[in-house]
């Protein structure tokens, strides 16, 4: 097996060899910005070999400056590590670079880019975000949700209730949490074939967050049609797609007999089968185009905000004064009730300043999603040629020295009287991106998260397992989709005496 391998990877070497022989590249004739010398054919890929990408460019940056060129495989790549020059391609510039590159997972799992994240900056794009902006991720539409969020939140608490005394592993209940609130939110109720769509769709966001050598060698078709034609790729794929039809097909039967009970809610399912009959998008929405979208509420909505919570209440067990503020915050809020009410939320002045705190040292998605010029332009005095790849890294930049003091400590103070907020108008705190590309999920991630965190903070007093000390708990991040712990978060749950929960005796 491992000889067979090695003759594959040797063929296709010599392949990619021949074909670079063949033709020369163009870089040599324009002013590049500075990085380290590529090797031929792959460039400086082996300059990225490590487990923490992010850390890693961090580290070259600091050698070669905030504005570095790499060479992978045949992709000309900048990478962007301060402030100043994110503005530059987010906000000045930010037309020429509101591509994305059509990598191969976005290509084969969200039909061709035809999803919000992939698809190209243009018309079919524009008209995705209204949808999105207007329709489905309005303040109103998360508002609708309220009565969702309340009831899964509801039966996380209850989850952990019924283990109090023992050692919970956190971050694999956060991780069905997210995926259940956003299947809830898509699909409505629960149907047959959620557990099955939410395993194969974490399955397929673990595939998208690896490395493929197909988007570092995009010119070479041979390498796009064996990498596409991959049979785990493709079996993933079908699998998904039928699906997608099972649960259509569901939801459908069931809208049809909700209409004639007068019981009918508008999902999101709902919401994007609606635009597609009303005809009010510019080009007709198809059913493909619909299961693309649904992708991205699926990978960038669930994976992202279970990661945030995890970091969150991992840096509020490592810092015991933050945890005890927000506690007390919490409790002195919702003693009254003995539970926790979204419509107080925006009174936790603390919890929020713990939240944008952690997404400043641990921004889930630490360098964006990648973007790409159209058209060549120059900054800074640099040439930068048409279709170069844009990597911004957004959590080396909320770590800058230059910009932050203490910057790897967790002070969540810091942001108190700051007019630093998640719309990515400050460059030096873009955990959502910013520009024209800027995450139009914020509000939804956002309330998703409050509420469960204000819920676990109020219900219980959280230990760490077998005497470790709090300052001591490990912070290794593994690199993915998000950027999460490397070893699940362990806690042990005690029940705050004043919890309805505790009142009741029991979980309703
Ligand atoms: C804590 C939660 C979240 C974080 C940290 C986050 C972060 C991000 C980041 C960094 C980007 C790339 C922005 C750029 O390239 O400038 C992005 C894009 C995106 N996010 Fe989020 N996100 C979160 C939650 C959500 C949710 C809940 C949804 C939807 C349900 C969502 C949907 C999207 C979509 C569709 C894009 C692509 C936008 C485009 O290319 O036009 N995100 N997100």
């Amino acid at each position: 097996m491992e000889l067979i391998s090695i003759i594959c990877a040797s063929f296709v070497f010599l392949l990619v060899l021949i074909k670079f022989l063949k033709k020369p590249t163009n870089d040599s004739t324009l002013k590049l910005p500075p990085g380290p010398k590529p090797l031929p054919i792959i460039g400086n890929m082996h300059n990225l070999f490590g487990p923490l990408t992010h850390h890693i460019l961090r580290d070259l940056a600091q050698k070669y400056g905030p504005l570095m060129h790499l060479r992978l495989g045949e992709v000309t790549t900048l990478v962007v590590t301060s402030p100043e020059l994110a503005e530059e391609f987010m906000k000045t510039h930010d037309v020429i670079f509101a591509n994305r590159p059509q990598l191969l997972c976005p290509r084969v799992f969200n039909y061709n880019c035809t999803d919000i994240a992939f698809a190209p900056f243009g018309e079919y794009w524009r008209q995705l975000r209204k949808i999105c902006v207007v329709e489905l991720l309005s303040s109103k539409r998360v508002q609708s949700f309220r009565p969702i969020r309340e009831e899964e939140v509801h039966k996380f608490v209850a989850g952990v209730y019924t283990n109090q005394g023992s050692v919970v592993n956190l971050s694999k209940m956060l991780c069905s949490y997210t995926y259940g609130l956003t299947a809830r939110v898509a699909f409505g109720k629960k149907n047959k074939y959620q557990e099955e769509f939410i395993s194969l769709i974490m399955e397929a966001t673990k595939m998208t967050s690896g490395f493929a050598i197909a988007d570092v060698y995009p010119s070479v078709k041979w390498i796009q049609v064996i990498s596409e034609m991959s049979p785990k790729i493709k079996r993933m794929q079908k699998l998904l797609d039928k699906t997608f039809d099972n649960i259509f097909g569901e939801h459908k039967e069931r809208s049809r007999q909700e209409t004639v009970e007068g019981e009918a809610k508008e999902d999101l399912v709902d919401v994007l089968l609606s635009v597609q009959k009303s005809g009010d998008f510019g080009t007709p929405l198809s059913l493909d185009n619909i299961k693309a979208v649904l992708m991205d509420i699926f990978s960038a909505g669930s994976e992202t905000s279970s990661t945030a919570l995890e970091w969150i209440l991992s840096e509020l067990v490592k810092s015991p004064e933050a945890m005890k503020k927000t506690q007390e915050e919490v409790r002195t809020a919702f003693d009254a009730s003995g539970n926790v009410h979204e419509s107080g939320i925006h009174e936790l002045k603390y919890l929020q300043l713990v939240i944008r705190e952690t997404l400043r040292l641990h921004p889930p998605v630490p360098m964006l999603i990648p973007r790409e010029s159209s058209e060549q332009c120059s900054i800074n005095g640099f040439d930068i040629p048409e279709k170069t790849r844009v990597i911004i890294n957004a959590w080396a930049i909320s770590r800058d020295p230059e910009h932050w003091t203490y910057p790897d400590k967790f002070i969540p103070e810091r942001f108190l009287d700051s007019a630093i907020d998640y719309q990515g108008k400050d460059f030096k705190y873009i955990p959502f991106g910013g520009g024209r590309r800027i995450c139009p999920g914020i509000s939804l991630g956002l309330a998703s998260i409050e509420l469960l965190l204000a819920q676990l903070l109020f219900h219980f007093d959280w230990k760490l397992p077998g005497g470790q000390k709090n300052e001591e708990l490990d912070m290794t991040e593994v690199f993915g989709l998000s950027v999460r712990r490397k070893n699940g978060l362990n806690l042990i749950p005690v029940p705050y005496d004043n919890s309805s929960l505790v009142k009741q005796g029991q979980v309703s």
